[in-house]
């Protein structure tokens, strides 16, 4: 069953054309990375989903529901996180803080003046859970800037999952990354995906990553779906190759 139906799909900036009817149907528990040229249109993409921006045009339903007009944090509560391009952390924070504050944003407590004892356990609890399925809970006293980005960008991956979602959609999680931190980011999101209980939706550069973890592969070019397929698919697929995968196929 398709956990993520997006129907004819588009997004214009004024005159530009960011996302041109995109159609895309993600299954549950799959892994799919969305690749594509700078600008082609993947964080848009992303943004509709998240609900940061209404699309132009077409519909977004999220487990059979249609939630095209639905704003961003109720989409977090019906259950889609995501994190940013850029590293979205607070550095004078140890990780367990970051971590708590995402969770507390998400159940709503910066909202009420009272919040009952029960309640506040089972955010620590999330948070504690996130932390343990990162890999952070040794260094969740740790500040956050005084992180190596690579832990910083999965303090990141932990303060979506403290959300306890069930789409997880990474914007290029391994960006700014050497190979070691890489080889790390991508195990990780390895386990998510293999635990079942997540369907993940990446955008992601680095083509080795990409190969590696994707179930599917959705390739987007000038804003258009240029491609579909299985990993193996996409690698012979002339059209994607000429267009961007260059000699990397
Ligand atoms: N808020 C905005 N206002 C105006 N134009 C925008 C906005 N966001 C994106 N664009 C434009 O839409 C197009 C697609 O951008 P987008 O960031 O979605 O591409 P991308 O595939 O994510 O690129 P990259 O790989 O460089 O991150 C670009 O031409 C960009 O300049």
């Amino acid at each position: 069953m398709s956990v993520l139906e997006v129907t004819h799909v588009s997004k214009s900036f004024g005159s530009l054309a960011a996302v041109r009817d995109v159609s895309l149907a993600v299954e549950a528990g799959e892994l799919r990375a969305i690749i594509g040229p700078n600008g082609a249109g993947k964080t848009t993409f992303f943004n509709l989903i998240s609900g940061f921006f209404r699309p132009t045009t077409g519909t977004i339903v999220f487990d059979g529901q249609d939630i095209t007009a639905v704003p961003a944090y109720r989409r977090v509560a019906n259950g889609i996180a995501r994190t940013f391009q850029i590293t979205e952390i607070f550095p004078a924070l140890t990780v367990f803080e970051n971590v708590l504050i995402s969770a507390e944003v998400a159940a709503g407590f910066r909202l009420r003046p009272w919040v009952g004892r029960a309640e506040r356990t089972r955010v620590r609890e999330r948070v504690e859970e996130a932390l343990e399925l990162t890999g952070l809970a040794a260094k969740s006293g740790r500040l956050t800037g005084e992180l190596a980005h690579g832990d910083q960008r999965v303090a990141e991956i932990a303060m979506a999952l403290a959300l306890r979602p069930r789409l997880l959609l990474l914007d290029e999680p391994t960006a700014g990354m050497g190979g070691e931190e890489t080889y790390e980011i991508t195990q990780l999101i390895r386990r998510l995906r293999s635990g079942g209980k997540f369907t993940i939706v990446l955008i992601e550069h680095d083509m080795r990553v990409v190969f590696h973890l994707a179930d599917r592969i959705t390739v987007l070019d000038r804003g258009s779906l240029l491609a579909e397929g299985a990993p193996a698919e996409i690698a012979a697929n002339e059209v994607v190759q000429v267009a961007y995968l260059g000699d990397v196929a």
